[in-house]
C-alpha cells in the first residue's frame, strides 16, 4: 500500500518536489512514478532519471527490471501493483500493456544514468556544436587524478628551470611546507578549479609596520622596580627586536596567543600599561605578518596552479580527453551558447519528456545549474515533468562539492518557473518511515527538532511498526587499566554474544538475533574501527570485510571475457575450451581429450564438431550456448549481460561462489556506465577491461557490518550500534572560500575569518547530518556510547532522560561509571 503522499508523487502530470526523511520510500517512489509514465504511454527514452552514483542507477534499474518482470510473469502481481500504482483497479488493456513492459524496455532500454553520463550523450549528439571532437574520450576518476599528478610533476622537475618566477615561488613554498601538503592544496584547488575563480592577482597586503623596541626608559624604570636579579631572568627578551623568539616569549604563550598575566609580581600602573601596549603592538605585527606570509602563498600556489593546469589542459585538448567536470561545464556552455541554442533546444526537447533526480541532496550547484538549462528547453509545456526527490537531512556529501543551500535555490527556481508558466507543481513530504519501530523514531524527533539548520519534521512509525528500543551507556571511565576503546569494544562485543546466545527474537525478522543483522557504525575508518573489528574477529565473529581485487584477474570475469570472445567469434576454439572447462559447464580435462579429436574426423573447429553431437549432456550445452548466442547478437551489451546473469543456469553454476554478487555488479555497472557512450560495442569493452586495472572493494557479504556512516547510507539493519557518538569529522581546509561575491581563495587561517567561521559551521551542521544518518539505518534497535561527552551524546542522553527509564550498571563489574543506563522501549 502506498501512503496518499506517495500515491501524489507519483501524479504524471505534475511537477513533483519530494523531501523525504530516510526509509519513507524515496527509490521506491521513484520507481512507481517509472512506472506510472510508462502506463501512461510515455515511451521509455522520453524518460530521464539521473543518479548520484553509478552504483544508484545500476540498483534503480535492476529493481525497475524485477517489477517489471514480475508484472510480466504473474497476472495477480500485475493486478495488485497496477492498483496501488493507479489509485484503483486497472483496466484489461493497462494490464496487458503492464505485462508487455518488461521486453519492451529490453529493446528500447532506459535511460537511467548518473548526470554525467547524461552530459556525456548531449555532447557526444551535439559535438559540433560544443566546439569538442565527436569521439572524446573519458579521463575517469583515477586517470584524472594520475595525469593531473604527471603533469605537476612535470612543472616541478623539468619545467621549472625555465622560470626564474615560477622556480621562485617553489623554493618558497618548499620552505613552508611539506611536499604532501602542496601537492594536497594543489589538488585541492584542480578539484575546485571550475567554481573557484582563482584571481591571477590578490591585492597585496600593506606593508608590514614593525613594532618600535620598547622604551629604553620604561625597561630601567622596570628594572629598577623588580631588581637587577629577576629583571636579568625574566626581562632579558625584551632588550631584543621583536622578531626575536626571546622577545615573542615574553608576550605570547606557546600557542602564540597573548599571554594573560605578564609579569608574576605587581608593578605600577603605568608600568603595567606600557608592556600592555607593547604586547598589542606585537600582536598586530604578527597578525599583519601572517597576511604577508598568506599573501605570498596564495600568490605562489595560484601560480604553481596555473602554469600545471595549462600543461594538463593542453594534454587533454590534445589527446581528445574530456575529464568528469569537463562534461557539466561543457554541457552548460552548450546550453547557454545563444549561436546553437534554438537548434539544440528543439532537439532536446523532442527527447526528453520527463526529468526524474534521486538524491538531489548531494547535487552539485554546477549540476544544479544543468537541470535549471534543461528545465528551460521545455519553456513551460504541460506535458514535460521534472520530479526531483532528496532529503536535505542526508545531505554528508559537501566534500565532494554538494551543497544544501544550492539544494534550495534549486526548489525556489523550480517553483517559480512551474509557477510563471501556470504548471501544476507539489511540494510533498514524506515523514512515514518504512524503516524504523517508533521508538527509534521517538528519540530521531526529540534530538533533531530543534536543529534549525535541520528543516525537521517529525518522523511518524507506522501502525505495525510500534516499538523498538533505544539505549545509551554512560560514557566510561578509562582511569582503569585498558584504554576506554578496549573497553568499550570488549563490552559490545560481549554483548552481542549475549543477544545471540540468548536467541532474542527480533520483530522485524521473526527469527533469532544473527550475525548480519547487525551494523555497528563509526564516523570515520580510525582506530576505534580497528579496535572493533579485531575484538570480533578474535573472538570468532565474522565481519563483513573489505578488500581491494583487481577485477579482471577474477576467474569469473575470465570467464566472462572467454564467453564474449568465444560468442564474438564461434571458431575460437580456446576460449570456447576455457568456457567448456569453467563452472558454466564443468567439462573435465578428461572428457575434454575425448572429444578433441574432432580434427582427426577432418572438422575444422569444436563449435561445429560439438553441433554435430546429438549425445547428452553434449546437446543440452549446444542449445544453450545456441541461446545465448541469440540472445548476444539481438541485444545491445548492458542488456546481454543483464539477462545472462540472471538466467537460472548462470545463477545455478556461480550462486553458491563467494563474491559473486558483488563482482558481477560490477561489471553490469562497468557495463552501464560504459553503454551511456553510444556506439561502443564488446571489443572496446573488452579492450577497456583488459588495459585498465580496475580494482574494487571485495565484500564478504556475511557478518557483522563495521562500517562507516558514509558507506552506511542506503543500507538498513534491525540492529544498529554507535559506539562512539563524540565524532568529530572536521577538517581545518587550508583553503575556504565564500560564495558570498565573487569567488575567491581564502589562504588564511584566523578564526575570526568570516569564511572560516562559515566553513566551521557548515561543517558542524555536516555532523549533524551524518548523526542522522547513522541513527535512522536502525530498525528495531539502536544502541549508543560514546568515548567522552560531546553535544550529540548530550541530545540523545536528553532525549532518552525524558522518553526513557533508567537501567542500574550492570553490564561490567570492572569497568567503573557513575550513571546509569538510560533505556527507551514499548
Ligand atoms: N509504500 C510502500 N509499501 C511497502 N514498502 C515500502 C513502501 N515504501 C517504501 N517501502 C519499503 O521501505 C524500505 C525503505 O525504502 P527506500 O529504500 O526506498 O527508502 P529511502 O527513503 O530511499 O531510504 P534512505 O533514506 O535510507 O535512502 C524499502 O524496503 C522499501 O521497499
Amino acid at each position: 500500500m502506498l501512503t496518499q503522499t506517495q500515491y501524489t508523487a507519483l501524479n504524471p502530470h505534475r511537477h513533483i518536489w519530494v523531501h523525504a526523511c530516510a526509509g519513507t520510500g524515496k527509490t521506491f517512489i521513484l520507481i512507481y512514478r517509472i512506472l506510472r509514465l510508462l502506463l501512461e504511454g510515455v515511451r521509455p527514452e522520453r524518460i530521464v532519471a539521473l543518479t548520484f552514483t553509478q552504483h544508484a542507477g545500476k540498483e534503480m534499474t535492476q529493481r525497475l527490471y524485477s517489477l517489471l518482470e514480475e508484472i510480466m510473469r504473474s497476472s495477480y502481481r500485475c493486478k495488485t501493483v497496477l492498483t496501488m500504482c493507479l489509485g484503483g483497479p486497472a483496466h484489461p488493456h493497462q494490464i496487458s500493456y503492464a505485462q508487455k513492459l518488461w521486453s519492451e524496455i529490453l529493446d528500447t532500454s532506459l535511460n537511467i544514468q548518473t548526470l554525467h553520463s547524461f552530459c556525456q550523450n548531449i555532447l557526444q549528439t551535439f559535438s559540433l556544436e560544443a566546439g569538442i571532437i565527436g569521439n572524446f574520450k573519458i579521463l575517469d576518476e583515477n586517470q584524472g587524478v594520475s595525469l593531473w599528478n604527471q603533469q605537476q610533476e612535470w612543472v616541478c622537475s623539468a619545467a621549472y628551470p625555465a622560470s626564474v618566477e615560477l622556480q621562485s615561488a617553489l623554493v618558497r613554498l618548499a620552505t613552508r611546507y611539506t611536499l604532501h601538503q602542496i601537492t594536497s592544496h594543489l589538488q585541492f584547488l584542480w578539484n575546485r578549479s571550475k567554481e573557484v575563480i582563482f584571481p591571477t592577482k590578490h591585492p597585496k597586503p600593506s606593508e608590514l609596520s614593525p613594532p618600535a623596541l620598547l622604551c629604553p626608559r620604561v625597561l630601567a624604570q622596570l628594572t629598577e622596580y623588580l631588581g637587577e636579579e629577576y629583571s636579568v631572568s625574566h626581562l632579558k627578551g625584551l632588550e631584543l627586536s621583536w622578531d626575536r623568539p626571546e622577545y615573542r616569549a615574553f608576550f605570547l604563550t606557546q600557542k602564540g596567543t597573548p599571554r594573560k598575566k605578564l609579569l608574576s609580581v605587581k608593578v605600577p600602573e603605568h608600568l603595567k600599561q606600557w608592556l600592555e601596549f607593547a604586547q598589542h603592538d606585537l600582536k598586530t605585527a604578527l597578525y599583519q605578518e601572517r597576511h604577508i606570509h598568506a599573501w605570498q602563498d596564495t600568490q605562489d600556489f595560484c601560480h604553481l596552479f596555473s602554469e600545471i593546469y595549462s600543461h594538463y589542459h593542453q594534454y587533454k585538448v590534445e589527446n581528445g580527453f574530456l575529464d568528469f567536470s569537463d562534461l557539466i561545464y561543457k554541457t552548460i556552455e552548450l546550453l547557454e551558447d545563444k549561436r546553437h541554442m534554438g537548434w539544440v533546444f528543439s532537439q532536446l526537447d523532442r527527447k526528453i519528456h520527463h526529468i526524474l533526480v534521486d538524491e538531489a541532496q548531494d547535487t552539485s550547484p554546477a549540476q544544479w545549474k544543468v537541470l535549471e538549462l534543461l528545465s528551460e528547453v521545455w519553456n513551460g509545456q504541460h506535458n514535460k515533468t521534472l520530479f526531483v526527490v532528496g532529503d536535505p537531512k542526508q545531505s554528508i556529501y559537501g566534500f565532494q562539492g554538494a551543497d544544501l543551500e544550492q539544494f534550495y535555490e534549486a526548489k525556489n527556481f523550480f517553483q517559480s518557473h512551474a509557477q510563471y508558466h501556470e504548471i501544476p507543481f507539489d511540494l510533498l513530504d514524506l515523514t512515514h518511515s518504512f524503516r524504523s519501530y517508533s521508538c527509534i523514531l521517538n528519540v530521531v524527533n526529540e534530538v533533531f527538532q530543534k536543529d534549525t539548520c535541520m528543516d525537521f519534521k517529525p518522523h511518524t512509525a507506522l501502525p505495525y511498526q510500534q516499538g523498538g528500543m533505544v539505549e545509551l551507556l554512560p560514557i566510561l571511565d578509562s582511569s582503569v587499566k585498558k584504554s576506554s576503546k578496549i573497553l568499550l569494544a570488549k563490552l559490545w562485543v560481549r554483548r552481542i554474544r549475549q543477544w545471540i546466545e540468548k536467541k532474542e527474537i527480533l520483530r522485524c525478522t521473526g527469527s533469532v538475533i544473527k550475525e548480519d543483522d547487525i551494523l555497528i557504525l563509526m564516523s570515520k575508518r580510525c582506530s576505534l574501527y580497528e579496535t572493533f573489528s579485531q575484538e570480533l574477529i578474535s573472538q570468532g565473529f565474522f565481519v563483513r570485510e573489505t578488500c581491494t581485487t583487481v577485477l579482471k584477474d577474477t576467474i569469473l570475469v575470465q570467464d566472462i571475457l572467454a564467453l564474449i570472445y568465444w560468442l564474438l567469434n564461434s571458431y575460437d576454439d580456446w576460449s570456447l575450451v576455457h568456457v567448456l572447462k569453467s563452472p558454466l559447464f564443468g567439462i573435465s580435462e578428461k572428457d575434454l581429450l575425448s572429444i578433441f579429436s574432432f580434427k582427426s574426423f577432418g572438422i575444422k573447429n569444436l563449435w561445429t564438431y560439438l553441433r554435430s553431437l546429438q549425445t547428452e549432456p553434449w546437446a543440452l550445452y549446444v542449445k544453450t550456448l545456441e541461446h545465448w548466442k541469440n540472445f548476444f547478437f539481438e541485444s545491445t551489451p548492458f542488456q546481454f549481460m543483464q539477462w545472462w546473469i540472471y538466467t537460472p543456469w548462470v545463477q545455478k553454476r556461480y550462486g553458491a561462489w563467494p563474491d559473486t554478487a558483488q563482482i558481477l555488479d560490477k561489471v553490469l555497472a562497468l557495463l552501464f556506465s560504459f553503454c551511456q557512450e553510444q556506439g561502443k560495442g564488446w571489443m572496446q569493452w573488452i579492450e577497456m577491461l583488459s588495459l585498465v586495472s580496475l580494482t574494487f572493494k571485495q565484500k564478504t557479504e556475511k557478518g557483522i557490518g563495521v562500517l562507516t556512516i558514509h558507506g552506511s547510507k542506503g543500507l538498513q539493519a534491525p540492529i544498529v550500534i554507535i559506539p562512539d557518538l563524540s565524532m568529530e569529522i572536521r577538517s581545518k581546509d587550508y583553503f575556504t572560500y565564500t560564495k558570498d561575491g565573487p569567488w575567491k581563495l581564502n589562504i588564511l587561517q584566523e578564526d575570526e575569518d568570516p569564511w572560516n567561521l562559515r566553513h566551521i559551521e557548515k561543517q558542524s551542521q555536516e555532523e549533524r547530518r551524518i548523526l542522522y544518518v547513522a541513527m535512522t539505518r536502525a530498525q528495531e534497535r539502536l544502541y549508543c556510547s560514546s568515548l567522552k561527552n560531546s553535544q550529540p551524546y548530550q541530545d540523545v542522553k536528553n532525549a532518552l532522560s525524558k522518553l526513557g527509564k533508567q537501567i542500574p550498571w550492570s553490564l561490567d563489574s570492572e569497568i567503573n561509571v557513575t550513571e546509569p543506563i538510560l533505556r527507551y522501549e514499548e
